[in-house]
């Protein structure tokens, strides 16, 4: 059914190689624009060490058309996925420019982590078309893409959307309401919130919170997911554990002092070798191998 689905990426970094990995993977054709040589020049090399680190074929990258003519690169597309920088007025800049290239049949999707879809694509011509497709990093590891329905997504765009990301093997989930950060990302910042908030009053180290969530409910969460575990201890208990600390529980509106001062020192994690923790090469090399290897253990055990 989607054999012949052309894809369109806009963006050759991180998230778009990742994307165009997936899809090439499963011998759709490929067009990754982006506007740097930089990141063109380099974008097949990444893509062919993403399939190598899991034992994947890399004839695959055959499929992929690295062009620097976006025009070119959406003009026959029935899918275009955005993954440019996080900036609101860059994405905006980006569809404003295909706009009259795009087809009258094509999913046209944004892969932002946090921005509303509607705030992306308000003005254009194309909205019944759109939807979110949120990616999580690696994409050709991590199963979830959500996608998210935005004020005027038409109802087929939806469902084509979801089938082509099942036919790549992606779990895809669809978010009904186009709410910043998604599912994922609440619930992710929402521990992270909490998790710094422990450090600024004091509660216990930087090192002891992770030590505590890989030692206990982080254990747990691939195999049980909260609504999950909150049925199976029971409801009433649930009820009575927030009766006592949800009024305890951090719920600022603005990012936490700690986290505010460590920016401002320059203090960035692995981009300064200085964040909440003290970071070399050999650390930062170590954590990343780690989380790949068992990111790829998990995943093929589930086939
Ligand atoms: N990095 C992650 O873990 C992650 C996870 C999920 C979603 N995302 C989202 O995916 C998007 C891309 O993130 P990334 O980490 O791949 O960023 P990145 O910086 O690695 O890649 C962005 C690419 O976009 C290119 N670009 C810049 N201007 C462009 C333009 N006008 N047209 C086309 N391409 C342009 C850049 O040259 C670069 O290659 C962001 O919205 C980000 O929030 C990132």
């Amino acid at each position: 059914m989607f054999d012949s689905t052309k894809v369109a990426v806009l963006g050759a970094g991180l998230m778009g190689c990742g994307i165009a990995q997936v899809f090439a993977s499963h011998k759709l054709s490929v067009f990754l624009f982006d506007p740097f040589e930089s990141a063109r020049e380099t974008a097949l090399s990444k893509i062919t060490s993403g399939i190598k680190s899991t034992g994947g074929d890399i004839s695959a990258t055959q499929y992929v058309n690295v062009v620097s003519d976006i025009e070119a690169a959406v003009a026959n597309a029935d899918v275009i996925i955005e993954a440019v920088p996080e900036k609101l007025a860059l994405k905006q800049e980006v569809f404003r420019q295909i706009q009259p290239f795009v087809k009258s049949t094509a999913i046209v999707t944004s892969n932002t982590s946090v921005i509303p879809i509607k705030d992306i694509f308000d003005g254009l011509d194309f909205q019944n078309q759109v939807v979110g497709t949120h990616w999580w990093n690696p994409p050709y590891l991590v199963p979830l893409v959500e996608v998210v329905e935005s004020e005027k997504s038409s109802t087929n765009v939806i469902k084509n959307m979801m089938a082509l990301l099942t036919f790549v093997g992606k779990k895809p989930v669809h978010v009904k309401k186009d709410v910043p950060g998604f599912v994922g990302n609440r619930m992710q910042h929402a521990l992270w919130r909490e998790a710094i908030a422990l450090v600024n009053d004091g509660v216990c180290t930087a090192e002891d919170v992770d030590v505590v969530v890989k030692n206990s409910f982080g254990l747990r969460l691939p195999q049980l997911g909260p609504i999950e575990n909150a049925d199976l201890i029971g409801l009433d208990l649930t009820l009575d554990i927030h009766n006592v600390i949800l009024q305890s529980l951090n719920a600022d509106k603005s990012p936490s002092p700690v986290l505010q001062d460590q920016v401002a020192k320059n203090n960035l994690g692995v981009k300064t070798g200085q964040g909440f923790l003290s970071w070399n090469e050999h650390r930062i090399q170590k954590v990343r191998d780690d989380l790949n290897t068992y990111l790829l253990n998990v995943t093929q055990q589930r086939g």
